[in-house]
């Protein structure tokens, strides 16, 4: 569904250039629900806007189904962004109409794309939980069943991909398993791919892949053990990073040209700065500081 190789993104502005992805990898299967990680300034949000049609790629390959966003027009854009994609934001006012009820909200897209169908309007919204709830006003609800809105119009479209910019940034801890909850069920019943994109690891344990992206590239994936244990109850209290590692291996994304990167952290564990010796000894590669030349 979605394929990125050697993605680039450079914003420029006067004598100032940020590259926000140095050339990022990613593949995404169709019907899969996903997560990037990564700390703030990674690229995450850049990346999820150029998957959503909001930003364009500088270099590189990325495509979404039979889209190749490099080379789309803006004319196709706009019908991909209308048909293909659907997205979230963490600030739901992005997405609503505050003076209008729940279902109206839903309506709305519908109609710009004279696509009007009520009767799926409500489904969506029995989907995520507001049956009772569709006729009151945006500003009749709490922030969580906003949210729960925001889920419901994204959809509105029948979009194959779901885009989520830190859906459940804030909203509490119950209201976030509701959220993620809601994504499984949509997934596994429409088949819809949805990407998440969070610096939250505790919701990594209710995703089947994790990918985490440092410096503009993705650098680990973690991979759900058994995709079918459910999710959580298996994270519980521990520390969020071992809650990741306990439900999901890990894996240091290798790229079509063998580069990888190391974590920072091992690097100056032994003081590896520039260069570091490599061996193979028929089972395993070996990564340690520098041999000495001298004697
Ligand atoms: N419109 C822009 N103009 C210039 N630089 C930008 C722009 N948008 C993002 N950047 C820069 O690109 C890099 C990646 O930013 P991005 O917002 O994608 O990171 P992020 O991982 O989503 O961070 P956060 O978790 O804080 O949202 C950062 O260095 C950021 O300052």
């Amino acid at each position: 569904m979605i394929t990125c190789e050697g993605l680039v993104k450079i914003y420029k502005s006067d004598d100032l250039e940020v590259v926000a992805l140095q050339g990022l990898n990613l593949h995404v299967r169709e019907g899969e629900m996903m997560a990037i990680i990564g700390n703030s300034g990674s690229g995450k949000s850049t990346l999820l806007n150029i998957l959503g049609g909001l930003d364009r790629p500088s270099a590189g390959q990325v495509s979404v189904g039979p889209w190749d966003l490099l080379k789309i027009t803006d004319e196709q854009l706009v019908a991909y962004k209308r048909d293909t994609v659907g997205f979230i934001w963490q600030s739901n006012a992005r997405n609503l109409l505050p003076y209008l009820s729940a279902i109206e909200n839903v309506e709305m897209p519908m109609m710009l794309s004279s696509k009007l169908d009520r009767a799926y309007a409500k489904q969506l919204l029995e989907w995520v939980g507001l049956k009772e709830r569709m006729y009151n006003k945006l500003h009749q609800l709490s922030g969580g069943e906003q949210q729960r809105v925001a889920i419901a119009i994204s959809l509105a479209n029948r979009p194959k991909l779901l885009l989520a910019d830190e859906p459940t940034g804030s909203v509490d801890t119950r209201t976030s398993d509701l959220i993620m909850d809601i994504f499984r069920r949509l997934n596994r019943e429409i088949g819809i791919t949805i990407v998440i994109v969070t610096h939250d690891l505790s919701l990594a344990g209710k995703v089947d892949r994790v990918v985490a992206i440092r410096d503009g590239l993705t650098s680990t994936e973690f991979i759900k053990r058994n995709p079918n244990l459910d999710d959580q109850h298996q994270i519980g209290d521990q520390s969020k990073l071992g809650g990741v590692q306990s439900v999901h291996e890990e894996y240091v994304v290798v790229d079509r040209v063998g580069r990888l990167q190391i974590p920072k952290a091992y690097l100056s564990a032994l003081q590896i700065t520039d260069k570091a010796s490599m061996e193979f000894d028929g089972e395993r590669i070996i990564i340690s500081p520098p041999k000495s030349l001298e004697g």
